[in-house]
């Protein structure tokens, strides 16, 4: 279980102090998934970055499966059991997809294995595996790899930021199954950060993060509702921030 207690993120802007984040708390059961949305600027990517360990909280703790983590580096967190996939991810000059497959899941991958978390992710396999992964890369194919990178080793918890952005439909629906059969079985916990309504559904529990807090938390059948209905001013203004997604429902 993933505990986060009164996590406060502040950064000094122009000399003076702004808090990014204020007072988070909330918790994600083993095999769960939550999906936090919210607006633009909200502090959803800020979130993931203080659970992933890029960024250092002002004040708050994370505790993982009742360990206190809050002062682990990255790859100390990464080994503790966290997975992260970027919003905008990064590209390595010089190394291969299988590599960098190989660097994610801590072993030499079989050419099937590759293939396999490759093509999960809607990527013809022979194509991009001793591709490098660099700037040649579209930003959806880099996307796409990235996903996969996290696929590759099990975690206890896996973050995604926006796993939607850039990624054609076609690619987009592999992934939602996947994502729905990890699931299913339970073994990892899940936090996806989404503005898209086909992921939004697929949560437990819906996280709404405006402004720096949390403006409301809840199983999805509770939340979804307040997040569709037309006729909420907020809903709408989102909605229409986003591209009209909510608001055309
Ligand atoms: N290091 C920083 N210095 C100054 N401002 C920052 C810093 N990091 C984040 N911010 C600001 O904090 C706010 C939250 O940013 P964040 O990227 O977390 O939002 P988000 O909810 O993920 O947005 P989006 O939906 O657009 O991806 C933004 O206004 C951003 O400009």
């Amino acid at each position: 279980m993933l505990q986060i207690e009164h996590l406060s993120f502040d950064v000094r802007d122009d000399g003076r102090q702004a808090e990014i984040l204020s007072d988070i708390s909330f918790n994600v059961a083993d095999g769960e998934m939550l999906v936090i949305t919210g607006p633009n600027g909200g502090g959803k990517s800020t979130l993931a970055k203080l659970l992933m360990g890029i960024n250092e909280a002002t004040s708050g703790r994370i505790i993982l499966n009742g360990e206190d983590i809050t002062d682990l580096s990255i790859n100390e967190r990464a080994q503790a059991g966290i997975g992260f996939a970027f919003q905008q991810p990064p590209r390595f000059k010089g190394m291969t997809v299988r590599r960098l497959l190989n660097l994610a899941a801590g072993r030499t991958l079989s050419e099937s294995e590759c293939c396999g978390f490759l093509s999960s992710v809607g990527l013809c396999a022979q194509e991009y595996i001793d591709r490098e992964a660099d700037a040649t890369l579209s930003g959806g194919e880099m996307k796409r790899i990235e996903i996969a990178t996290v696929l590759a080793k099990q975690h206890t918890l896996c973050i995604f930021d926006e796993p939607e952005a850039g990624i054609d439909l076609w690619s987009f629906s592999m992934l939602i199954k996947k994502f729905e059969q990890i699931h299913k079985e339970k073994k990892e916990s899940l936090i996806l950060i989404s503005h898209q309504e086909r992921i939004i559904r697929m949560a437990d529990r819906i996280m709404v993060i405006s402004d720096g807090k949390i403006d409301r938390i809840g199983p999805a059948e509770e939340i979804l509702p307040t997040l569709l209905d037309t006729s909420s001013q907020e809903a709408c203004c989102y909605g229409q921030q986003k591209g009209g997604d909510y608001c055309e429902a």
